[in-house]
């Protein structure tokens, strides 16, 4: 592990990590590939690497996974993904998965498994379990508050206990389960898609604030932390656990449902006076506006659920159109950003790219860089990448789909395009907090690009007057979108 930051008690969270340097906005605070325990949520067993996590599959060519051929549970891209899994773990479980076939258990139940297996097997060193034996559980408020949830921690205590045969107590079982559920990280592909659990017990010692200095990310079984404000030595290192761009009212919920505290960061002393929270100047009153939240997010968990994306975009469109109504509903309050978000991801299922792309452009011009301030921002650098793809895929004229009145209205030259966003991506990559396969897969597609204009006797980048004026037409092609939505 490399870090810039140790533990040390607080005053009012529990143990925090502290900077013991100055760390500039980009660069790791912590960097680990040996985590304390991972695994694949179950549907991402089927369809993603259990060795690298999706890394090879995501940016090095792997099309297809093979199963471990005894337990038919875990799917590799190659040797090398399996023999790391293998030494790693798979060794212990993969006897016990062959006994189960064809029950798969959840993702927390083979993650505790795991831990009980190499502890039994002495696969931790003193120190490292030492230091998950400190992390907190929270045993005591879901006892008293949530009895499905101690419950159901009780009942896979047991079944552990049984499948894995060891002399663990069911109780240190239970106790290791409640930190599991606690101290977890998503585990996210380079990109940001979900794949499964991750729990690092140094990584896990980060305090929560809505006013996060760092960010989380994973490049295959790689954990990184990485500055995304300026840190100072000494100052505590935080992360944000939920999504900060929703308001006041759902952070709190959240934060006091699952992580069982009030977060008192300065975002959250503003409440509802916060960025997050703010309307336009309006005569509606609160009740009124949050009756219009509700609504609004009930149809987007009915767009979210169902099946056809042609459904979806119609529901999240009605969504939209009744946010706009109210005349209130900044673009960059929640949740609208959602919404257009989950629109996105529907008209890529329907094949509407020029659609999609309108919408992308909007969400890169007016909405990003509002709700996320640092230009190298994970999510932020994650949709600049995605719009470029679907403006390389507009350019090269594979299959635009339905087409889209307002995209064919603006006439872009693609090419310029791709090329203004792709350079300023690479620009952006000295500070931007992403995974280091991301980056070089941004690096090699400008280059890519880049080598293609030269190879048509054009330089980009003595273009500039073209350039500025395609970026123009992208910002007058949000600014007619939006007054049409
Ligand atoms: C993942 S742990 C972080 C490490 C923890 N402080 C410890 O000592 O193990 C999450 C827990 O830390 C505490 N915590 C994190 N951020 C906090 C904050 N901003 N204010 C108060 N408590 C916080 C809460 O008890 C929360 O459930």
């Amino acid at each position: 592990m490399e870090t810039k930051a140790m533990p040390r008690l607080t005053e009012d969270m529990g143990n925090g990590l502290f900077a013991t340097k100055d760390i500039n906005v980009g660069e790791d605070v912590l960097k680990t590939n040996r985590p304390f325990v991972a695994v694949l949520d179950t549907p991402r067993l089927e369809d993603t690497c259990s060795g690298c996590f999706g890394k090879k599959q995501l940016f090095y060519g792997v099309e297809t996974l093979k199963a471990c051929t005894r337990c038919q549970v875990v799917k590799y891209c190659d040797r090398a993904c399996q023999s790391k899994d293998w030494k790693f773990s798979h060794s212990l479980e993969c006897s016990i998965y062959q006994e189960l076939r064809p029950k798969i258990l959840p993702n927390l139940a083979r993650a505790v498994l795991r831990i009980v297996l190499r502890r039994v097997n002495r696969k931790y060193d003193d120190s490292e379990f030492d230091t998950f034996q400190m992390l907190e559980t929270h045993a005591k408020e879901i006892r008293d508050t949530n009895q499905d949830q101690w419950n159901r921690i009780l009942l896979t205590a047991k079944a552990v206990k049984e499948y894995s045969r060891s002399d663990i107590e069911e109780e240190s079982i239970a106790s290791f389960l409640a930190k599991l559920d606690l101290n977890t990280f998503n585990l996210v592909t380079p990109l940001y898609d979900r794949v499964g659990l991750y729990l690092h017990p140094y990584a896990a010692f980060i305090n929560h604030s809505c006013e996060y200095n760092s960010v989380v990310g994973f490049d295959g079984d790689e954990l990184f932390v990485k500055a995304i404000r300026p840190i100072k030595a000494d100052e505590q290192i935080f992360i944000s656990y939920v999504d900060t761009t929703n308001p006041y009212s759902i952070r709190r919920k959240q934060l006091s449902e699952r992580y069982y505290f009030d977060c008192n960061c300065s975002k959250c002393q503003q409440g509802r006076d916060a960025r997050e929270d703010r309307f336009l100047p309006t005569s509606l009153n609160t009740t009124s506006l949050d009756e219009t939240e509700e609504k609004v997010r009930n149809l987007m968990t009915s767009a979210n659920n169902d099946e056809d994306p042609f459904r979806s975009i119609t529901k999240l469109k009605s969504a939209i159109r009744t946010l706009r109504e109210t005349s209130a509903w900044p673009i960059t309050r929640q949740p609208y950003v959602s919404l257009r978000d989950e629109l996105i991801v529907s008209m890529l299922a329907a094949q509407q790219f020029e659609s999609a792309f309108v919408q992308a452009v909007i969400r890169y011009i007016r909405v990003d860089p509002i709700i996320y301030r640092h230009e190298g921002h994970p999510i932020r650098q994650m949709h600049t990448w995605s719009l470029i793809k679907l403006a390389i895929h507009l350019y090269q004229g594979t299959g635009t789909g339905h087409a889209d009145a307002l995209f064919q209205r603006f006439q872009q030259n693609m090419g310029l395009v791709v090329w203004a966003l792709l350079s300023q991506l690479v620009k952006d990559q000295e500070t931007a907090c992403i995974a280091r396969s991301f980056r070089e897969t941004i690096y090699s597609t400008y280059k890519e690009v880049d080598g293609e204009f030269k190879a048509n006797g054009l330089e980009p980048a003595e273009m500039a007057v073209e350039i500025k004026s395609e970026l123009e037409t992208l910002g007058a092609l949000a600014y007619e979108a939006l007054k049409m939505e």
